[in-house]
């Protein structure tokens, strides 16, 4: 029996999402279904799954719900392996792209839109064709003691010589940054297997290595500090880009500045740039595009048949 799904597909600087409505909480959809559908061989191909649900439908999105009674919409978003993640900073942008595209959201006027995810409600805004997202609260999960410390954890990744030292940062998901001296240590790093983090985060990890650059300025005179990025992501691989970890990248890289440093980061990435702005009660913002590239049906069924077929 055929079981057609529609789908859009989406990214935020080549972050790449399969996203599917479900306003009323009817999608039962299982870590194999999402193994399936994000696959790249055999499904539509993704690095998350996100699912468009009314926030009174889940626990956590009720919980957003007290805390912000307009964020009636809901981000469930899931990692290519099937796991659950509280939070995507790419995902929230394109999730915002889909609602419009959905008709459920206008963002006209500068209207900040509440958005409930697990880490929490999060306000998206436009800025021309980019999407503005209040990120919430970061703190080092450390505290500022892991930095008079010298870092809180250490991290062996191949490609790279010995265990480096690493700052952990919590953006509502989990984040290891580990800093780099060159671009060619950067672009050296095998990521194709997981980084070794010790001590090992209870929950994973997402590990991002940067390299600082020398300030620069935008077009309004704002001094910019521009960091260059790559990440493996938890439950994932490799990904071109990271919203949250752009974050944690850019909070590291000025908690390591120290005082003066400047508060507007340009994060570059493999699949672009995005800008991360300090906000005052350690808070931070997230700036970035969001492109809606294709629509379509899936059969779930024939989907889940071409994942497990073995040959005969
Ligand atoms: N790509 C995302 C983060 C997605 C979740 C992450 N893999 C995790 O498990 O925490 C982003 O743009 O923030």
């Amino acid at each position: 029996m055929t079981q057609q799904l529609a789908f859009s597909k989406g990214h935020g600087t080549q972050n790449d999402f399969v996203l599917v409505a479900d306003p009323d909480d009817q999608l039962a959809l299982t870590p194999d279904d999402v193994r399936a559908l994000t696959d790249r061989r055999a499904g539509i191909g993704g690095d998350g799954l996100i699912r468009v649900v009314p926030s009174s439908a889940l626990p956590e999105g009720r919980a957003a719900l007290a805390d912000a009674p307009d964020a009636q919409w809901f981000m469930d978003y899931r990692n290519a392996d099937g796991s659950i993640a509280e939070m995507c900073g790419n995902g929230v942008r394109v999730f915002v792209r889909f609602l419009e595209h959905l008709g459920l959201a206008d963002l006209a006027d500068g209207r900040a839109l509440a958005i409930g995810t697990r880490a929490g409600v999060r306000r998206v805004r436009r800025e021309g064709d980019q999407y503005a997202v209040e990120m919430g609260e970061w703190r080092l999960t450390g505290g500022t003691q892991a930095l008079a410390d010298g870092y809180d954890a250490q991290v062996r990744t191949t490609g790279l010589d010995g265990v480096r030292v690493a700052l952990s940062v919590d953006m509502g998901n989990p984040h290891t940054v580990v800093a780099l001296a060159t671009d060619a240590e950067l672009d050296g790093l095998d990521l194709t297997s997981i980084p070794e983090v010790a001590p090992v985060p209870p929950a994973g990890t997402n590990v991002e290595y940067v390299v600082p650059r020398a300030e620069t300025h935008d077009g309004g005179g704002t001094t910019v500090g521009p960091v260059r990025m790559r990440v493996h992501e938890r439950g994932v691989g490799e990904t071109r880009s990271c919203g949250t970890g752009a974050c944690a990248a850019a909070l590291a890289v000025a908690a390591w500045a120290g005082a003066g440093a400047p508060s507007t980061w340009f994060v570059d990435v493999p699949g672009g740039r995005v800008r991360v702005r300090m906000l005052p009660d350690q808070r931070v913002e997230l700036a970035g595009p969001a492109v809606l590239v294709a629509h379509g049906h899936v059969d779930l069924a024939e989907l889940r048949a071409g994942l497990t077929s073995e040959p005969a």
